[in-house]
C-alpha cells in the first residue's frame, strides 16, 4: 500500500517546509499547495487521505476551498490550522464538516498522532471477517448473533460505548456474508454538514444547486449491493430521518435534481452509542425509523466487561505495531497485562489500541512494560478501575477478582497452555481448571 497522501494548503514557506519534512519523515506523502488557486487545481485528482489547510490564504480562504470540494467530491478528513483570532471561524468549519482545527503554534507530535489515527480508521484491512471479535464469555452471544445476521439481509442495529468495536462488528457482518465482494460504505452521520448531507447521501445531478459543477454519486448509490453502515445514527437530523425512512420503505431514492428514482439495494447496518429509546420518547428520533432499523439488535460489551480478551488484543496490536515500526517483535511483560486488566478502559478497544501503539513506538528493548502502557501512572489506571477511592466490594470479591486477573495473565503468558499456566501459578492443573470454570475463563 502506498503512503497516505496529505494535501497541505499553506502559504507560509517556513512552516510549510518544516511540516512537509516532518510528515515525510513520518512516512506520509505530502502535496503542497501554496494558495487557494493551487489547492483547487490539485484537489480533484489528488484523492488525499487528509487535507491540512491554513484558513487565511493570499488569494482567498481555506473555507471556500473546503466547501466547494466537499460539495463536489464528498468529505475528506480536513484539519485547519488557525492563528489566534480565527477560532470562531474554525469552530464553524468543524460544524460544517472539517474534522478539527489546531491553533498555531501547535504540537507536531500530536498532529502526527492524529494523522496516524485518521489513516488507521480509514484503513479497512485491519478488520473484517478474519478479525477475531473476542473469545470472552461476554462476546460469545455477540459473535453468534453477528454470524446469524451475516446470513440474512435484515437491518442490524449495533449498540455500545464509543470504541467498543461497533464498526469492526459491522465489517465483520459484511465480510462474513454473501455481500463481501460488494462495497462496504461507512457513513458518520454525526460528521455530515447539514447543507451537504442530502447530496452526500443521495448524490446530485449537475446544476442541482449552486456549486454542483458535475454529477455526483451519493453514498447510497456507492453502497450498491453491499452494505451501508450508518454510524452515529442517533445524530441524524430529523429531516434526514424522514428521507431515510422513505428509502427503507420504498427501497428507492432520487439524486438531487434528478427526475428518475434509483433502487436502493444495499443492506443497512446502523450503530450508535446513544440511547435511541429515550431519544424516541423525547421526540428526537423518529419511532417509525427506529422500528425499521431495530430489527436485529446487538450490544457490544465495553472492554472492562470482557477482560479475557485484553491479553489477546494486546498481543495482536503489539505485533502489528512492531511490524509497522520495522521492529522484529515485542514481548509483553506480565506486569503490563496485570496493569491492563486493572484499568477501566473508558475509551474501550480504541484506547487499548492507542496505548499499545504508543508503547511499542516509544518503548525500549522490544519489551512492553506497564509503565510503557500507562506513562501517566499505573495507579491512575487502577484508581479508575476501582472507581476512585471508594472501597467497594468485600475482601473475598477483591481476592477473587485479583485471582481471576492473575489466571488470565498467566494463560496469556503461556499462550493458553493450562499445564504451563498451572506451573507458573504453582497450583495443580485440576485446581486451575476448577478456578477457570468458576470465573468463566475460556480454556
Ligand atoms: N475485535 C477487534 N479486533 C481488532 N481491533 C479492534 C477490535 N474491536 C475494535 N478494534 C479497534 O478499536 C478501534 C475502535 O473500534 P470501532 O471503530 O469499531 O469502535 P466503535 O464502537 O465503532 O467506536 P465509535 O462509537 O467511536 O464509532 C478501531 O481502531 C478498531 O480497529
Amino acid at each position: 500500500m502506498s503512503a497516505p497522501l496529505i494535501l497541505m494548503v499553506e502559504d507560509d514557506a517556513t512552516l510549510g517546509t518544516s511540516l512537509q519534512q516532518r510528515l515525510e519523515l513520518e512516512g506520509f506523502r505530502v502535496r503542497w499547495a501554496r494558495s487557494a488557486r493551487e489547492a483547487r487545481a490539485a484537489l480533484p485528482g489528488a484523492h488525499p487521505a487528509i487535507i491540512l489547510s491554513d484558513i487565511r490564504l493570499p488569494d482567498g480562504d481555506g473555507e471556500a476551498v473546503m466547501r466547494s470540494h466537499f460539495a463536489n467530491f464528498g468529505l475528506v478528513p480536513t484539519i485547519f490550522m488557525t492563528a489566534y483570532g480565527d477560532i470562531e471561524q474554525a469552530v464553524r468549519l468543524v460544524r460544517d464538516g472539517a474534522l478539527d482545527y489546531v491553533t498555531k503554534p501547535f504540537d507536531l507530535d500530536q498532529l502526527v498522532d492524529r494523522f496516524r489515527d485518521i489513516v488507521r480508521r480509514a484503513t479497512p484491512q485491519a478488520i473484517g471477517a478474519g478479525t477475531p471479535l473476542g473469545r470472552s464469555a461476554a462476546m460469545q452471544p455477540v459473535v453468534e448473533t453477528l454470524s446469524r445476521a451475516a446470513r440474512v439481509a435484515l437491518p442490524v442495529l449495533l449498540l455500545g460505548e464509543t470504541g467498543s468495536g461497533k464498526e469492526v462488528a459491522a465489517r465483520h457482518v459484511h465480510d462474513s456474508g454473501p455481500r463481501s465482494s460488494a462495497p462496504f460504505v461507512p457513513v458518520n452521520c454525526g460528521a455530515m454538514p447539514a447543507e451537504l448531507a442530502d447530496s452526500m447521501l443521495f448524490g446530485h445531478e449537475r446544476g442541482a444547486f449552486t456549486g454542483a459543477a458535475g454529477t455526483h454519486r451519493g453514498l447510497l448509490e456507492e453502497a450498491g449491493e453491499g452494505t451501508l453502515f450508518l454510524d452515529e445514527i442517533g445524530d441524524l437530523p430529523l429531516p434526514l430521518q424522514v428521507k431515510l425512512l422513505r428509502v427503507l420503505e420504498t427501497r428507492a431514492f432520487r439524486r438531487l435534481g434528478a427526475a428518475e428514482e434509483r433502487g436502493f439495494h444495499a443492506r443497512l447496518i446502523c450503530a450508535t452509542n446513544r440511547d435511541l429509546e429515550s431519544m424516541v420518547a423525547e421526540g428526537a428520533f423518529r419511532e417509525d425509523l427506529w422500528f425499521r432499523i431495530n430489527v436485529i439488535t446487538c450490544k457490544l460489551p465495553p472492554l472492562r466487561e470482557r477482560p479475557e480478551d485484553i491479553a489477546d488484543l494486546m498481543a495482536s496490536f503489539a505485533e502489528a505495531a512492531a511490524k509497522e515500526n520495522g521492529f522484529p517483535g515485542v514481548s509483553i511483560e506480565p506486569s503490563a497485562i496485570e496493569a491492563a486488566l486493572a484499568h477501566a478502559w473508558p475509551g474501550n478497544v480504541r484506547e487499548l489500541l492507542n496505548r499499545v501503539q504508543r508503547a511499542v513506538a516509544l518503548g525500549a528493548n522490544g519489551t512492553l512494560t506497564a509503565a510503557d502502557l500507562f506513562p501517566d501512572g499505573v495507579d491512575a489506571g487502577r484508581r479508575q478501575a476501582s472507581g476512585g477511592d471508594d472501597i467497594d466490594g468485600s475482601l473475598s470479591d477483591i481476592r477473587e477478582a485479583a485471582e481471576r486477573r492473575h489466571i488470565v495473565a498467566a494463560l496469556a503468558k503461556t499462550g493458553g497452555s493450562t499445564k504451563d499456566a498451572a506451573d507458573l501459578l504453582q497450583v495443580s492443573r485440576t485446581t486451575l481448571w476448577e478456578k477457570m470454570r468458576r470465573y468463566g475463563i475460556d480454556g
